[in-house]
């Protein structure tokens, strides 16, 4: 569904993505684990474009993805939870997700609505509050929801862990886990390396802009090298 071939991405002058390969197969869920700064988010924005790339390609659904400029790669099935979830505080939470579902004006927006809120029974709780009084993991949860509201066919997701609760957590990543039964392919990147695995079918380590490693989840759990580095096991 998703191919990454030699994907280079550059600030300024300089290189922080020296090409990156990897896909995504249609009904997957893959992660991309590494350390802060080894360049998982500039390879999520590359994709939804909002990230020059400079190198290599990037084909999604059969089709070239890197002359597609941002505002339209939703419509073309590929839509973003961002690192820091980015969403609108002064908006309520129903706001929030009719704005995820701009591109429909259909009967089907309601039951999208009813799909995410019984995803996440605490939004529907606080569909009339303004969403920059949500917690943390709630505005995670929004994120995502918003995200889905777009009905995509494959969901980038930007450290959804990134300072919440190990019981949030968890809650966010069944979420994920989830999305399989409704047909959403996931791209996962994360520093939480074992909650991730966990999840995921297959993943990626990257390390200062180069994928050093790959496999399944259950090798790359069981390999001592990221059990060491990053599971601390
Ligand atoms: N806007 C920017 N301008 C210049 N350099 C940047 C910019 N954003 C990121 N970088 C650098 O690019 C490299 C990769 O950063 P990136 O945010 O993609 O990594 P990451 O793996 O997602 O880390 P994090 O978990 O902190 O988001 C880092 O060296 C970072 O300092």
């Amino acid at each position: 569904m998703l191919t990454v071939e030699g994907l280079r991405s550059r600030y300024g002058r300089i290189e922080v993505l020296h090409g990156i390969d990897l896909h995504v197969d249609s009904g997957e869920i893959v992660t991309v684990v590494g350390a802060n700064g080894a360049g998982k988010t500039t390879l999520l924005r590359c994709l939804s474009g909002v990230q020059p790339v400079t190198g290599g390609s990037i084909t999604f659904r059969g089709e070239a993805l890197t002359p597609v400029p941002a505002y339209k790669r939703l419509r073309r099935g590929l839509a973003q939870s961002p690192e820091g979830r980015q969403i609108f505080t002064n908006l309520t939470v129903e706001e929030n997700l009719r704005l995820g579902a701009f591109l429909f004006s259909d009967d089907r927006v309601e039951k999208d609505m009813e799909d995410a809120f019984q995803m996440f029974p605490i939004l529907k709780e606080k569909r009339n509050l303004a969403a920059g009084g949500l917690s943390g993991g709630q505005q995670q949860m929004l994120a995502m929801a918003r995200a889905l509201m777009g009905r995509p066919s494959c969901l980038l997701l930007d450290e959804p862990s990134m300072g919440l609760a190990p019981i949030v957590v968890q809650q966010i990543f069944d979420v994920v886990k989830g999305l399989k039964a409704l047909n959403v392919t996931v791209l996962l990147v994360e520093q939480n390396a074992f909650g991730a695995l966990k999840i995921a079918d297959r993943g990626y380590v990257m390390e200062t802009g180069h994928i050093t490693m790959s496999g399944t989840a259950a090798e790359l759990i069981a390999d001592p090298r990221i059990r060491e580095a990053y599971l601390g096991i």
